[in-house]
């Protein structure tokens, strides 16, 4: 057995205590075999953690990875028309190799922010997948289908497309990907196809995730057109099930809080999208109060415009209580679950815990900082003053991706390159300049 030391930190524990201990790493079988005392000894390999916190890889819920590419190309517009307007004619531009470059400069980022699992929904699927087993993280992908615009034969192609996607990838390299059959929205996805494909996906056994309830814009049609909310439309159609989640759930009333919790679907919170699109405010401490499983996503780099988690972590804090007019509200040791165990438990991972036989998904944040000082309250720290760039270590399945810094499974510099150059090329293509 190999195994692997985290010695001289300060481990975050799942009931939010924080205690000083190593943490030994079976990195064959890519588990967590012990935390306590002295563990370096007879370790075949150590990594550093003193002034340390370790704290699980942080889980990004919901994101569109090879947007990246996009970072900085469309600001400053409500979700519809930048969709129509900026972000869909540039996605009708790009390559299957423009997508590959994205994901890699996304994964290249997630890596230096201490994430180490995350929920995808693109194209070109099979590109992100390689990214994702060379990047060495554990992802669970799929191919989001729209079928409003698309004629009936391109409706049902893309449908079938995910899945595809989501039979062929799942279990992909040594099980760190899974799958999930992703219509786009319940307004960018017609009702006889939700009919038709939901039950498909069923049968293969693999979980639904379609962005929900963002805006005010996607809930009036449905209760218009259904005479009932949102919510209760996806259930009607299947979409509700225990291993299913949704993005944003933004405008939920207290009904479908109710279906929810029911149903033990999950909700991805995306709170700085949801600022920046200026979609809303998701009511998260109602949501956790009803018992709703909620985690935390940043959603595409286009809509945040980065994918640390860290910064999304204190975004949900000041946004929880904006949105419920109490200081109370979400507070630091809230966050620090949304953040890991929130957003696994709704992924269906097993990630998001420190404890023993647990996956060794972990990362390691550099204490010795100004704005780190002093230690009242780690967790306090984690939610509202640490930032990716304390980011020491980021290890995942037991694989060591970064150390101090330095990422081991992607070379940065190439990655970056080659990003600046397809994003160039990219701008050219969508506006040429006569
Ligand atoms: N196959 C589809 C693409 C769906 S992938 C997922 C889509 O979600 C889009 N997206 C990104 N962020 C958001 C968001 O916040 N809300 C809704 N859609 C988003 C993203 O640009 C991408 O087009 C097609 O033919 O257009
Ligand atoms: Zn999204």
């Amino acid at each position: 057995m190999t195994t692997l030391a985290l010695t001289g930190g300060r481990v975050l524990r799942p009931d939010a205590t924080v205690i000083r201990a190593d943490v030994l790493i079976d990195r064959d079988r890519g588990e967590i075999l012990e935390i306590g005392p002295d563990l370096g000894g007879d370790a075949v390999e150590t990594l550093d953690a003193s002034d340390s916190l370790v704290t699980p890889g942080f889980v990004n819920g919901h994101c569109h990875v090879a947007m990246s590419l996009l970072r900085g190309y469309a600001d400053d517009k409500p979700l519809d028309a930048w969709l129509r307007e900026d972000i869909w004619p540039a996605e009708g531009e790009l390559t299957a190799e423009d997508v590959r470059v994205g994901a890699e400069l996304g994964l290249l980022e997630m890596i230096k922010s201490g994430t180490t699992a995350f929920a995808d929904m693109y194209f070109h699927v099979p590109e992100i997948a390689a990214a994702v087993e060379e990047a060495g993280l554990r992802a669970r992908l799929g191919h989001g289908v729209v079928t409003v615009a698309k004629d009936e034969e391109g409706a049902h192609e893309d449908m079938e497309t995910s899945l595809e996607v989501a039979e062929e990838y799942d279990g992909a390299a040594d099980g760190r990907i899974s799958t999930a059959f992703m219509p786009h929205s319940l307004t960018t996805v017609g009702a006889e196809y939700l009919e038709e494909y939901v039950p498909k996906a069923r049968e293969l056994g693999v979980p639904i995730h379609y962005h929900a309830n963002e805006t005010e814009d996607e809930v009036t049609p449905i209760v218009e057109e259904e005479g009932v909310r949102p919510l209760a439309y996806a259930a009607e159609k299947g979409m509700l099930e225990a291993e299913d989640f949704v993005a944003h759930g933004v405008h939920v009333d207290e009904s479908e809080i109710g279906l929810l919790a029911e149903a033990g679907t999950g909700v991805i919170h995306c709170p700085a999208s949801n600022m920046k699109l200026a979609s809303g405010m998701a009511p998260v401490q109602r949501m956790r109060e009803a018992g709703v499983t909620v985690g935390l996503g940043t959603d595409g780099a286009a809509s945040n415009n980065d994918l640390s988690m860290l910064d999304e972590a204190r975004d949900a804090a000041m946004l929880g209580k904006l949105a419920a007019d109490d200081a109370a509200a979400v507070p630091a040791e809230a966050v620090a679950e949304l953040l890991t165990a929130g957003s696994a438990d709704a992924l269906g991972l097993e990630s998001g815990r420190l404890e023993e036989g647990a996956p060794a998904d972990l990362a390691v944040l550099d204490l010795e900082k100004a704005h780190l000082t002093p230690r009242h309250d780690l967790v306090s720290h984690l939610a509202y003053a640490a930032a990716a760039a304390d980011v020491r270590h980021t290890i995942c399945d037991g694989q060591v991706l970064m150390r101090d810094r330095e990422v081991l499974t992607l070379e940065e510099s190439a990655v970056r390159e080659r990003a600046l150059e397809a994003a160039e090329d990219l701008a050219a293509r969508v506006n040429p300049t006569e």
